[in-house]
């Protein structure tokens, strides 16, 4: 029996009132054809495992290809293809290579049919619910701050003499430098609002700043300097803070860790690089590849779903293609 639709029935109000509900939803972004869409893959399930009310958004790059959108679909991602954005002109030498397609991240603050987001690197992994985070106050730029101590910093002066942020009262910052550099965050995660004005101003302030060697971190960072809010590293563990600062983590309190120091990437890891091979580390690209192999967390699994055409050879045929083999390093769950 079709369902009665009239004016005050509940069905009705509920969808009213779902359509004037605030839109949120975190978004990440993927560029090329590699092995980042199993960052994304694993993302998009491991906020599904925490039972996340929020959708994923993808912002992909018109070179990610038409099979591995397909794979972000299929895991109930939304996916948006987004042009790149590039630095001024010929100035890209100053940003270090890698990083500079991470200026079109910038895109994602067009995507106003959300009214708040949370953006999380594709080497993110969210092992708690962090959707709390969308009931921060609006009008500021939440983030977590970065560490200053790794040799990926070594042109800078804070480097150079030993300063980090992570542990100010270790080494004072010298009145000659200046200064002290302001709280800067890593933009491997943070939460914001799309906003088309906003957008434009980035985008304008851009074509006027030349590029810095960590790109657009040095970018938003500079363009959000006086309304960001430092937030605790829980929700972004930068994985060098584990050997650079283990006073500042409480390793069992961590949500979210993001696997950005090198050799961690748990798609490619292989243990060989320094720091790789310690126990924290290997425990969580353990738990990484757990939720990457649960079938059960994928999107079809989580839904009743129409039954699979069998035999069809889409995606999925993709996805075993494409599956990489967990470490040996890396024990499989053992059988429940
Ligand atoms: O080949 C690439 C490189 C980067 N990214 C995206 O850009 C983000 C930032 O790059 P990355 O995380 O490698 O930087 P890191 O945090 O390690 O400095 C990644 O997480 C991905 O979401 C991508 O999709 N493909
Ligand atoms: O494009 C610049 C990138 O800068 C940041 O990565 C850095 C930063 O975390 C340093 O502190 C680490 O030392 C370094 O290893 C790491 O790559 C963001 O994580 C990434 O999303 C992206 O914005
Ligand atoms: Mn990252």
């Amino acid at each position: 029996m079709a369902p009665v639709f009239n004016n005050n029935s509940a069905l009705t109000t509920g969808l009213v009132k779902a359509a004037s509900l605030p839109s949120r939803a975190y978004v990440t972004f993927l560029a090329g054809n590699g092995d980042y869409v199993k960052g994304v893959v694993g993302l998009a399930k491991g906020l599904r495992k925490v039972k996340s009310a929020y959708p994923l958004v993808v912002a992909c790059l018109p070179d990610v290809p038409e099979e591995h959108r397909a794979i972000l679909v299929n895991q109930g991602c939304i996916v948006r293809e987004i042009e790149p954005v590039y630095p001024p002109e010929n100035q890209t030498q100053f940003a270090m290579a890698y990083y500079v397609i991470n200026y079109s991240k910038l895109r994602i603050w067009e995507f106003v049919e959300y009214s708040k987001m949370i953006y999380l690197d594709g080497d993110i992994q969210v092992f708690e619910n962090i959707d709390h985070l969308f009931d921060l106050p609006d009008g500021y730029f939440y983030a977590v701050k970065d560490c200053f101590c790794e040799k990926t910093w070594s042109h800078t002066p804070q480097y150079e003499i030993g300063y980090c942020q992570q542990c100010p009262d270790k080494v004072q910052w010298p009145e000659e430098l200046g200064p002290k550099p302001p709280l800067y965050f890593n933009a491997g995660m943070f939460v914001y609002e799309p906003s088309l004005p906003v957008y434009d101003d980035l985008l304008s302030t851009l074509k006027t700043t030349p590029p810095t060697p960590f790109a657009e971190q040095d970018f938003l960072n500079m363009f959000f300097r006086d309304i960001y809010k430092p937030i605790p590293p829980i929700y972004n563990l930068v994985l060098a803070m584990l050997w650079r600062h283990p006073e500042n983590i409480e390793l069992e309190k961590v949500k979210v860790v993001h696997y950005c120091a090198a050799g961690s990437k748990p798609w490619r890891y292989t243990g060989k690089e320094e720091n790789m091979e310690r126990e924290d580390i290997k425990m969580l690209v353990k738990k990484w590849w757990d939720i990457y192999d649960d079938e059960s967390l994928d999107y079809k699994n989580t839904l009743s779903a129409p039954a699979r055409n069998p035999v069809a050879i889409g995606p999925d045929a993709e996805v075993r293609r494409m599956k990489v083999r967990r470490p040996r390093y890396l024990a499989a769950p053992s059988a429940a």
